[in-house]
């Protein structure tokens, strides 16, 4: 492990750049290939410097550690040199509390390593449950944190896949629908595994849980990066393409699986909505209504509100929601779209509630 004297300093302070540093979260089942994923980004040849943030428990003690190994350029033109660094998280887990410790710790890593790396992966166990870890880590701006959400990368198992999702113990089920349903990006790994009828399978239950994923099959988790990272998926202003013009070819995928624990429902409307009815249907269905059968896990809407000439973009995972402007003109094109994604989910019911909200 290094010490602090060892961090080099930076002749030219603007080269250390000023925007935030985003943060990917890697998640995936037990065995499906993050692990291996981890160590191709680590050793293959690429320009971002990448640091790896592992969340080990320390084994005899009760106190958690959060291991960071990253192979990063030194700026003192020794190449790419890998160190391994421990952050102390007296406090709990990532993965099974909310707590702004483990984010107050990476900022602080980030403050003393500020030069050795310009984007973060956030190991999660195989059996940790994504979302309060998302919510974790999309920070209002408010909070000045140095740090800004980019997405949850999710790597599924093509072998074992089918099997852990009719795992009739209802906790692996539901944590593997869990990954699927929050992720941004899916690998769909061990493809050398499964015959073409078995990937057909997994990808036709995978949109039926996530339709608005982006999905890439890999054999040991080899992949171009720039598909998986700067993906922006929590601070765009962009209308993502699926919800302006291809939900119809995605909602014909939406073929419900037996006993399905988590699904993808799509809600299109004409018309103007009026924000603060919109507004409180949020409220509405994720704080009043979260608890009842019903949950939403995540939510993404291309909306016309009303006075508005551009589009405005819907983000919800858990009870947290943001409406985004974008600088997208709907050219009173007044299609509205919404994917709602959670358990128990009553399209009608809810297709009524927001068409209520039109004015
Ligand atoms: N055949 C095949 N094996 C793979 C592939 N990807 C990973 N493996 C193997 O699968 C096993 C599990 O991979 P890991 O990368 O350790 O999986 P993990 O997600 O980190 O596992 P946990 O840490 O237990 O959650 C290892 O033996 C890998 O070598 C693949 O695409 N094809």
């Amino acid at each position: 492990m290094e010490n602090d004297d060892d961090i080099p300093t930076l002749v030219d302070e603007t080269a250390i750049s000023p925007s935030k540093v985003p943060v990917s979260i890697l998640t995936g089942y037990l065995g499906a290939g993050k692990t291996t994923l981890l160590n191709y980004i680590l050793t293959a040849n690429h320009q971002r410097r990448i640091a790896v943030i592992l969340n080990e428990f320390a084994s005899g003690s009760a106190m958690e550690h959060l291991q960071l190994t990253s192979t990063t350029d030194d700026n003192n033109g020794n190449g790419r040199q890998r160190y391994e660094d421990w952050l102390e998280l007296r406090n709990g887990c990532l993965c099974c509390s909310v707590k702004d410790v483990g984010v107050q710790a990476i900022e602080q890593l980030l403050e003393k390593r500020r030069n050795h790396f310009d984007y973060i992966l956030l190991e999660t166990t195989g059996v940790a449950d994504p979302l309060p870890i998302v919510k974790m880590f999309w920070l209002d701006d408010e909070l000045h944190s140095d740090l800004i959400l980019d997405g949850l990368i999710t790597v599924i198992d093509a072998y074992h896949g089918l099997k852990n999702y009719a795992d009739d113990r209802h906790q692996e089920k539901a944590l593997w629908s869990r990954q699927v349903a929050m992720a941004d990006v899916i690998l769909v790994n061990k493809i050398d595994l499964v015959s073409e009828e078995e990937k057909a399978k997994i990808h036709s239950l995978i949109k039926s849980i996530n339709i608005t994923a982006q999905i890439y099959e890999t054999t040991r988790s080899c992949i171009d990066l720039s598909l998986i990272l700067d993906r922006h998926a929590y601070n765009t202003d962009t209308p993502p393409d699926y919800l302006l013009k291809n939900i119809h070819e995605h909602t014909s995928t939406l073929i419900p699986h037996g006993h399905q624990t988590l699904n993808s429902i799509t809600i299109e409307l004409n018309g103007k909505f009026d924000f603060n009815k919109l507004d409180q249907l949020i409220i509405q269905l994720l704080w009043n209504e979260q608890n009842t059968t019903q949950e939403i896990v995540r939510m993404k809407g291309v909306l016309c509100l009303h006075n508005e000439s551009t589009y405005k973009l819907l983000q919800a995972v858990g009870q947290m929601y943001e409406f985004i402007a974008t600088k997208e003109n709907h050219n009173d094109n007044l299609r509205n779209c919404l994917v709602l994604i959670g358990s128990n989910l009553n399209q009608e019911y809810l297709r009524e509630q927001f068409q209520q909200c039109i004015t």
